[in-house]
């Protein structure tokens, strides 16, 4: 099986690009050989290399500067997303789109289900979500999977930052008011192989269509991730950082996120016999790659 990938450096792609062997064949591409904002650029990629899949795995991700350059998140992942979607469905070919927990308001009590109203509280996730919507109506065959907080060694996220931020300071002061749960990108990418077999093998098989909720098991705040990023520091490294817990009042962005970030997996368990990890695995991983020098 022959997978496209857009976006060839993001965090996603890259793990996408790390399972490439003799079962899988990942061929990821990124600007300017493929931009979102050019849909013939896409249509030339899937022409050339022939994919049974395609993988949208780019977007516009920096949450708080959305909130000033709107324009910019909508072509990528609203309309860019739906360009990709369309370019698949015109070379007869399912499309499995990445979104986000940021579709979501985040005043629910409990973990959301894919059926849940959306109301996303920024341009990011506004954007996200104008993206599934165009991708669904431009590709019926596709998988739409909504994942969360997502890490690895490769590219810019939460636990490099606070590995970063501690090289300077012995304390950290870090939201505990948000719920959600920690997605490690190795185990997003596994996830996204098993949803492309199953698309590819079962065409047609509406149990295998739609929107998912793809995260790792189990749940904690952004305050909880950095003690666990920190625990594990401290056993390798002897180095000690405290978290401090504040509220999101405390810590004042251009951007609101969502209070509760949790998804309910069930639908995605069920439909492709798959499930991620629990979360704290992931950060032990990511933190034995990254102390392995196993990415930059
Ligand atoms: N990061 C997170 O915490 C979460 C991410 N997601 C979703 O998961 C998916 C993967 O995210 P992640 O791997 O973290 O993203 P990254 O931010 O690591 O990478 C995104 C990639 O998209 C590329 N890109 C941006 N604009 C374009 C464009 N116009 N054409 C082609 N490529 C473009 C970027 O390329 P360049 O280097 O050129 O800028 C970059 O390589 C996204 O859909 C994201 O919305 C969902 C939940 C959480
Ligand atoms: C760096 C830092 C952040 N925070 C807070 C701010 C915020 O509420 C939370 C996370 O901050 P970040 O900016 O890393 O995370 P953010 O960019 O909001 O991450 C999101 O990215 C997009 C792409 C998604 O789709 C989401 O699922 C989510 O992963 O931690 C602190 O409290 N202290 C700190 O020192
Ligand atoms: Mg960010």
């Amino acid at each position: 099986m022959r997978l496209l990938v857009t976006g060839r450096d993001g965090q996603v792609a890259q793990a996408l690009l790390a399972l490439s062997g003799s079962d899988v064949d990942v061929v990821a591409l990124g600007r300017p050989t493929l931009d979102l904002t050019d849909r013939a650029s896409i249509e030339r990629a899937i022409a050339e290399h022939r994919p049974d899949v395609v993988v949208n795995a780019a977007a516009y991700t920096a949450v708080d500067k959305a909130e000033s350059d709107e324009a910019a998140a909508y072509a990528v992942n609203a309309e860019g997303a739906g360009h990709v979607a369309a370019a698949a469905a015109a070379a007869g070919l399912p499309v499995v789109h990445i979104s986000t927990d940021y579709v979501f308001a985040g005043d629910k009590a409990g973990p959301y289900v894919e059926s849940d109203p959306t109301g996303p509280q920024g341009a990011y996730g506004r954007s996200k979500l104008e993206g599934e919507r165009l991708v669904a109506e431009a590709n019926p065959n596709h998988a739409i999977l909504r994942t969360a907080w997502v890490y690895g060694p490769y590219g810019a996220n939460f636990l490099k930052t606070m590995l970063r931020l501690s090289q300077t300071r012995d304390l950290l002061r870090v939201v505990a008011d948000q719920r959600g749960t920690p997605t490690y990108a190795p185990d997003i990418a596994e996830g996204i192989v098993a949803v492309s077999r199953a698309l590819e093998s079962a065409p047609g098989d509406a149990s295998k269509r739609g929107v998912f909720h793809m995260v790792s098991e189990g749940e904690t705040t952004w305050a909880g991730f950095a003690e666990a990023i920190f625990s594990r520091l401290a056993e390798t490294s002897g180095k000690h950082v405290t978290v401090e817990p504040i509220t999101t009042a405390d810590y004042p962005t251009p951007a609101k996120r969502p209070a509760n970030s949790r998804l309910d997996t069930t639908r995605f368990r069920q439909s492709f016999g798959h499930s991620l990890p629990e979360w704290t695995e992931g950060v032990s991983r990511c933190m034995a790659a990254l102390a392995a020098n196993e990415a930059p």
